[in-house]
């Protein structure tokens, strides 16, 4: 069953930008969509209707894990982004991963373009239900990846007491490096 408990499904928070709208990485050093990182997966998300969040990540020799295909790890990774992504956008409210599970149906060729379309299912006190599916190059292409996780509300303090203290202050000084944030911040 899923969601496993009993929820309510919020309206997407009255700051979500409209339909359509892309979405600022939300932290330049992010592994999932940070424009600073490098090696990064750079996904790309944009709101879509109602509880629903689109990104697309393409897949480069970077990411491989078999020949010429990409590592299942790297595409959960890719599924976390999104679906944190969702979270975070919609509710505006800081939250992390408290469990991501994946489905892997096909193969995904290096140069493929993942069409991730990710949706908010509901919430339950701090817990968070997302779930998304993974198309290739195209939003009506084959379904190659699906994945479901719980994420958990939490306080801009998780942050604030786990982050190294070098990198929280970075952000301290520029807050532009955090572009699309789920709460202002005062640092
Ligand atoms: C715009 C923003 C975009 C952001 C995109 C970001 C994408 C990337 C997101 C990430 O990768 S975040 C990094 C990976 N995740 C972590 O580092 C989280 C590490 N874990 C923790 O810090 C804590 O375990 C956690 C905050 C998740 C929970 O600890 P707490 O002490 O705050 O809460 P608690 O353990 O009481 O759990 C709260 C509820 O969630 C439930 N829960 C927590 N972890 C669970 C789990 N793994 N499975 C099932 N249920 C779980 C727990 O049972 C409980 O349910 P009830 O409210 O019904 O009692």
């Amino acid at each position: 069953m899923w969601p496993p408990v009993a929820v309510e499904l919020p309206e997407r928070h009255e700051d979500t930008p409209a339909p359509g709208t892309d979405l600022p990485p939300h932290y330049a050093y992010c592994f999932g969509c940070g424009d600073r990182q490098e090696d990064g997966l750079h996904l790309r998300a944009s709101v879509g209707e109602g509880q629903r969040i689109r990104s697309r990540f393409t897949v480069t020799e970077a990411h491989q894990g078999a020949p010429g295909l990409a590592h299942g790890g790297l595409l959960a990774c890719a599924f976390d982004e999104a679906l944190g992504t969702t979270v975070g956008n919609l509710l505006r409210r800081p939250a992390v991963t408290g469990r991501l599970e994946t489905d892997f149906l096909r193969p995904v060729p290096v140069g493929t373009t993942l069409v991730i379309d990710a949706r908010l299912d509901g919430v339950a006190g701090r817990k968070v239900y997302v779930s998304a599916e993974g198309r290739i190059d195209a939003e009506d292409g084959p379904v190659a990846v699906r994945a479901r996780a719980l994420f958990v509300l939490v306080e801009l303090k998780h942050f604030i007491d786990n982050g190294r203290a070098e990198d929280l202050r970075a952000v301290a000084a520029d807050p532009s490096l955090l572009g699309s944030r789920p709460v202002e911040l005062n640092p």
